[in-house]
């Protein structure tokens, strides 16, 4: 006899929260480290449906963890570095040819080697994380440094090694494959030269590699390079992202599908769009730096969150869809007053291959010249995912011509 299998409504599920998270716009749900939230449906993998106290809304999945389940239960969670995935990115070619190709980035670190070529005479350097090596043989090449220990975590090291000898690099450079942190060098180094910057300058948090491995291996006086780094903000439009995310649900072949807007405010605004390339056009006004690392005396303990202040003054009317960032890193010269070298990823440079990363607001604002926007942006690391961390932006537009109005939303990245 067929019996009809009855769909079961799943069971709501108890989840504990690992750690804080602050909603950020009226459908999400807040709550604290320690609270048991009922699961009502898993609408996404990094969403769900939750209630806690009564009160419904989406909440990060990677912030939960089933109740009753011991730490070590939930494999997810048994690296919070993710370095299977992380390393395993960069043992293929994907990645290191990307970089490879971004000619502005590459030639700056070329750039620096060179003009610094006579003070790198007899130095002993680390690049850390040094892919294929294309940092270590410029030294090699375009400099005579005692040695260059090219250190790199994942399966390319491998390859490198062939690079180096494959142009003649051998007698100088010394592959090392594993964490630069916990790797044994046989000597302090001079020069700490890596290039760590993910998107939004902190993604990945490779820096905190860097941090580690300043502090274990750079000899007194020993010079990092980026020897600082800052991340630029600016209140801009997005015009062409908007209606082409947006706008584009009111009236597709004639019909309406407005009801699907707040899907689709769920889907492309809550987290930031990375690889976007804003039109200088589009900035309502002048970048400002809002965080600011010195190489040298950044802690680690510092990442865990940064707050940054801005004021902007609007200096044309138009559209304020959101905020764009970027990052500058510099290098200092080795020689007293020497020029200093810049890598500028924003856009009135040469394009890179992180381009910029804007932030949507849930809601364009009209904005008129002479409009102030004030406020802050915190990048608070995840407690759990020790690569990913959430921007929030805090703001407060005054205007001679509209009411004032304040906003703030939180976009985590990606966990
Ligand atoms: N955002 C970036 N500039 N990523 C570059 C990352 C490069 O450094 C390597 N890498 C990242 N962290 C580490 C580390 N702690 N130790 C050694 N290599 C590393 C990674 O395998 C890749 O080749």
């Amino acid at each position: 006899m067929q019996t009809e299998k009855v769909e079961e409504e799943d069971a709501p599920e108890e989840y504990v929260a690992l750690c804080d998270f602050t909603a950020s716009g009226s459908e999400q749900l807040s709550f604290i480290t320690g609270d048991k939230l009922l699961v009502h449906n898993k609408s996404s993998a990094d969403w769900w449906w939750a209630e806690l106290q009564g009160v419904i809304g989406y909440v990060p999945a990677s912030y939960l963890r089933l109740d009753g389940a011991e730490e070590g239960d939930d494999a997810s969670l048994e690296d919070p570095w993710q370095d299977d995935e992380y390393f395993g990115s960069y043992g293929t070619l994907r990645l290191h040819l990307e970089m490879l190709s971004d000619r502005s980035r590459t030639e700056t670190y070329r750039q620096v080697i060179v003009s610094n070529s006579a003070s790198l005479r007899d130095k002993v350097v680390m690049d850390l994380g040094c892919g294929t090596g294309i940092i270590s043989m410029f030294c090699a090449q375009l400099a005579k440094p005692s040695m260059v220990y090219a250190v790199e975590a994942s399966s390319m090291a491998e390859h490198t090694r062939q690079l180096v000898k494959q142009n003649g690099c051998e007698e100088v450079v010394t592959v090392l494959q594993g964490r630069a942190e916990e790797l044994e060098l046989p000597e302090q180094v001079d020069i700490l030269v890596s290039e760590w910057m993910g998107n939004c300058l902190l993604f990945e948090f490779m820096v905190e590699s860097v941090l580690l491995a300043r502090d274990r291996w750079l000899r007194d006086g020993g010079v990092m390079w980026p020897s600082s780094a800052a991340l630029a903000l600016v209140p801009c439009q997005a015009d062409s992202y908007y209606t082409e995310t947006m706008a584009f649900w009111e009236r597709p072949y004639g019909l309406d599908f407005t009801p699907l807007q707040p899907l689709a405010q769920q889907e492309f605004f809550t987290k930031p769009k990375f690889s976007h390339l804003i039109d200088p056009e589009d900035c309502l006004c002048a970048p400002c730096d809002v965080i600011c690392l010195n190489m040298y005396t950044v802690q680690v303990r510092d990442l865990e969150e940064m707050t940054g202040e801005f004021q902007f003054c609007v200096e044309k009317p138009g559209i304020f869809h959101g905020f764009t960032a970027w990052f500058t890193v510099l290098f200092e010269s080795l020689e007293m007053g020497g020029a200093t070298v810049e890598l500028n990823t924003g856009p009135n440079s040469d394009p890179t291959h992180w381009k910029q990363t804007l932030f949507m607001l849930d809601r364009p604002i009209q904005v008129y010249a002479g409009d102030s926007i004030h406020g802050n942006i915190v990048l608070r690391r995840n407690p759990v995912w020790r690569r990913h961390m959430t921007v929030a932006l805090h703001w407060t537009i005054n205007s001679n011509t509209d009411d004032s109005q304040a906003g703030t939303k939180s976009f985590p990245m990606w966990r």
